[in-house]
């Protein structure tokens, strides 16, 4: 009998279950809130075209929430919902949509979840799912980083046929740096060449941690048709029927099997031992659960399988992988899949607190908002140090969200994605933003289902939802709410400066110039283009003031010409966009003696006048990339403030008689119209648009550390504005620039790139002297991929898996057994090596040539280096060619 998937899981799981008896609770604290429990927060994570997108479509469609399934070719999908994605066929922007799971029924009245879940599976009761399908792309890794951020567990797909690809490893990588739970689906099983075993064993070896194979392809006959999975947690074998949207599936008994295909009833055995055998190694309640069923693997049911899955899921660092398999756009293997999804990663109730920083004080949400002295604050006394949350304000915030994604939709507008970490957000807010510090009020809230939008009244902690019709808030922004608080007036104490942490936005590596095609398209282009940057915070606009020429520099071509496509395609600007030109930097060679300089000269038609003493001094010749947090450095003294700017340069400013923390005398030495926090700032803004551009050929400055000198007597009047103080430090630094390229020329720095490349062994000798004579390049590591991975500093936490250890069924092309420790003859290579980045434009066609179109790679920015003289010739000229 075929049947709906919902009622056959169901069915199936109520045979299996028993109480167990001793019981396991990861929750925090289960009764806090009944949806916090039954949300489950994740991303879909994985190499470009290992198929997120078709499995999210499946998602969607099998919930109940879209009505035919879309198609990645056709274009027709939900989530790939930009002009851009749609013809391109790839994700670039990361959606965020909801859906239950396991659908619910709309006729039946809304219950309360189980109290517990120790003796029902948490796929009994329907859970709400916030869904991010992310990028595959490395050009597109920031938004797979701040995607990472707001999830609480992530589905990894892998494509079959590729197995572990470079992207793979990268993202699974930074997953687990955020300490992510991660299982893994192994797509595409249907393809000619599927190669699940040895996928496998890739997962052992190349993503460090044991890989527990839950489900068994179920190959038709044993041959290459794939028709369904063998389920090693439930002892069952499950089949879809061909050419249908999936929803009917067949389930088969263990006995059964025995009689229709008893090859693959003998290897869903194999694998449940080798299951129970792996969970003993990590968990002592499935060593009990082992001992108390007579050591019987069989007999263990499949609700304390998936219990004991669960709690190494969640251990930290994680070192057992839950190993699914299917291929979703033959509609095989994803309804188990969610069903895993809900039974094996956690809620956001069992997840660490959010880092958070309140002025220079680097804390976790709850231990900053619980550090206050416990004694009751003095209700009218105001707290002296700014930087401090006293009880009486930590009681005062209401919400505290991080907008981690903002979409300009075509039809709703702007769109501020949001997920709460404390309290609850209510319709109507007046939301805080401690990044720019203005408040702004947050007249919707909604829900994104598929192609529809629910109005709801409010969202609790951990919930993600959006925010539509906001002005200011950015990607990045932390966004807090004390109820009762006026639009206008300012949060007290600390919270103004509560944030929580900011993602590290990598330097960017290529830019282009943008020029409108007349003045009076000027404003139009200059609002795409803020559009732009709120939504994507990796892309960086410079203007010179005075040339007029706009650049706008990101993390790759790819990156640069989606930009291009969305500002002249998507939002109808007028404008010439230049060639993509890679962003090198320039730097100074020599000091410079503090100068002063005194602007005097009216702005917007109003008297003005300030001066600043600047001094520059170079630093080191590498770069390598740092997070820039724009705040002032927790060293620094009461009469200094230094800022660290891109690119390895920083700005210390000294201000004499004018304390950071106490502002009592300022009113001797400063205009009362003025303040040291605008007037830091102004210096701020100021020195960074002097280096945007450097004197030498125009690109940005690069490790040049800036001293400025205030003295309050000499550099400010009664005529001193915030924009005069900004104006006259940029004229200051841009006249250091000069003076110290004129004694002796700035020099380039290039990006270098640390490229991993996977080749087969017989194109290795070909790539590595291609890589190291024609492009300069410099081999760091050759590994096979089949041997046990050495584990580096961000998996050093992580087992060195052995291959031979890993159990695997047998695959029905591979040539051998599929023992990736055995070197089988074409086996994959891995090639690490640092190239600047010039060398690898345009560098996967000539990858491809050399391994008749089997290499791949991935890279990112290690770092600038300063060029050699001929090199750096070469590169000056060939850009004059351009001129
Ligand atoms: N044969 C087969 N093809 C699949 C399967 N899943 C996806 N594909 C195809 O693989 C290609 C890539 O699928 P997508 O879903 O766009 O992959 P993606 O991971 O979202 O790709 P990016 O968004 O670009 O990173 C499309 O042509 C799909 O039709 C599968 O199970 N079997």
């Amino acid at each position: 009998m075929w049947l709906a998937w919902a009622c056959c899981a169901r069915r199936v799981i109520r045979q299996n279950v028993k109480a167990p008896r001793r019981l396991l609770s990861t929750q925090a604290s289960p009764q806090l809130d009944p949806l916090s429990k039954t949300t489950r927060n994740i991303g879909i994570i994985a190499h470009i075209d290992a198929g997120k997108t078709t499995t999210t479509e499946r998602m969607l469609y099998y919930s109940g929430y879209t009505r035919r399934i879309g198609d990645v070719d056709e274009g027709s999908t939900v989530t790939d919902f930009l002009p851009a994605e749609r013809a391109r066929g790839i994700t670039i922007q990361s959606a965020a949509i909801t859906f239950d799971w396991p659908p619910k029924n709309p006729q039946a009245s809304p219950t309360l979840p189980p109290a517990s879940f120790d003796t029902v599976p948490y796929s009994s009761f329907s859970h709400n799912i916030n869904l991010i399908d992310t990028p595959g792309h490395a050009d597109f890794t920031f938004e797979v980083l701040r995607s990472l951020r707001v999830l609480d567990g992530a589905v990894c797909i892998l494509d079959g046929v590729a197995g572990v690809e470079a992207q793979t490893e990268k993202v699974w990588t930074q997953a687990g740096q955020y300490h992510i739970p991660r299982i893994i689906f192994v797509n595409k099983l249907d393809r000619v060449g599927a190669a699940f075993s040895r996928t496998v064993k890739e997962i052992g070896v190349r993503l460090h941690g044991w890989p527990a194979v839950c489900q068994i392809p179920w190959w038709k006959g044993g041959n290459g048709d794939f028709v369904g999975v063998g389920d090693v947690v439930h002892l069952r074998g499950l089949l879809w029927q061909g050419s249908t949207d999936g929803s009917q599936i067949q389930p088969y008994t263990l006995e059964q099997l025995e009689t229709i295909d008893k090859t693959f009833a003998d290897e869903i055995k194999k694998a449940r031992i080798a299951l129970v055998e792996l969970l003993s190694e990590h968990d002592d309640v499935m060593v009990e659960h082992f001992l108390e069923h007579d050591e019987d693997h069989l007999a263990i049911t499949g609700l304390q399988i998936m219990q004991s899955l669960r709690r190494t899921v969640l251990q930290a660092p994680q070192s057992v992988i839950p190993v699914f398999a299917g291929a979703s756009f033959r509609n095989i293997g994803v309804q188990p899949l969610l069903d895993s999804v809900v039974d094996l990663l956690p809620s956001p109730l069992e997840r660490p607190d959010p880092e958070t920083s309140v002025g220079n004080q680097i804390g976790t949400l709850a231990n900053l908002l619980n550090a206050a002295p416990k004694a009751p604050a003095q209700p009218q006394k105001k707290s002296k140090d700014d930087n401090a949350i006293g009880p009486a304000e930590a009681r005062s915030l209401s919400a505290c969200a991080l907008a981690f994604k903002v979409v300009n939709d075509p039809k709703r507008g702007m769109l501020v994605y949001v997920r709460v970490y404390s309290g609850k957000l209510d319709r109507g807010a007046n939301l805080y933003n401690t990044n720019l510090h203005v408040a702004e009020r947050a007249p919707r809230i909604l829900k994104m289902y598929a192609n529809d939008a629910v109005e709801v009244d409010s969202l609790s902690s951990g919930q993600i939802g959006v925010i539509p019709g906001l002005k200011y808030a950015r990607t990045g922004d932390t966004l807090i709410w004390c109820k009762g608080l006026a639009l206008k007036a300012q949060p007290p104490g600390g919270l103004k400066s509560l944030q929580l942490k900011p993602i590290t936005v990598p330097p960017p590596v290529f830019f282009t110039s943008i020029e409108p095609h007349s003045l009076s398209e000027q404003k139009h282009v200059q609002e795409c283009l803020a559009i732009l940057l709120r939504e994507d915070p990796s892309l960086h606009l410079t203007v010179d003031e005075e040339s007029g020429q706009t650049h706008l520099a990101g993390m790759g071509d790819l990156h640069l010409e989606i930009a291009r496509d969305r500002l002249l395609n998507d939002y109808k600007a007028k404008a010439r966009i230049g060639k993509i030109e890679i962003g090198y930097r320039e730097t100074i060679t020599s000091s410079t003696t503090p100068n002063t300089y005194i602007l005097d000269k009216p702005i917007a038609s109003k008297p003005a006048k300030a001066g600043i003493t600047v001094a520059l001094t170079p630093t080191d010749d590498m770069m390598v990339p740092v997070s820039i947090s724009g705040e002032t450095l927790p060293e620094d003294g009461p009469f200094e403030t230094t800022y660290s700017l891109p690119d390895n340069c920083t700005v210390h400013i000294t201000h004499a008689n004018l304390s950071r923390h106490d502002s009592s005398g300022h009113k001797n030495h400063i205009p009362p119209h003025l303040s040291l926090p605008g007037i830091v700032a102004s210096i701020h803004s100021g020195a960074s648009a002097a280096l945007a551009r450097g004197p030498y050929n125009g690109y940005p400055v690069s490790n040049t550390r800036i001293e400025i000198n205030l003295d309050a007597a000499a550099h400010l009047f009664g005529e001193t504005t915030p924009t005069a103080i900004s104006m006259a430090t940029r004229t200051a630094v841009q006249n250091s620039l000069k003076e110290a390229n004129d004694a002796s020329p700035s020099v380039l720095m290039e990006p270098v790139m640390l490229a991993t490349i996977f080749v087969n062994e017989g194109s290795l000798g070909a790539v590595v002297q291609d890589i190291s004579s024609s492009r300069g390049g410099q081999v760091l590591s050759l590994d096979t991929s089949d041997a046990p991975v050495p584990t580096t500093s961000l998996t050093s936490e992580l087992p060195t898996v052995d291959p031979n250890q890993i159990y695997t069924p047998p695959d029905p092309f591979a040539s051998g057994t599929g023992d990736v420790g055995s070197g089988l003859g074409d086996s994959q290579r891995q090639i690490v090596a640092r190239v600047p980045l010039k060398e690898m434009v345009g560098y996967l066609n000539q990858l491809r040539a050399l391994t008749g179109g089997r290499g791949t790679f991935v890279m990112s920015v290690d770092g600038f280096e300063r060029m050699a003289a001929q090199r750096q010739k070469e590169v000056v000229d060939s850009m004059r060619e351009f001129v």
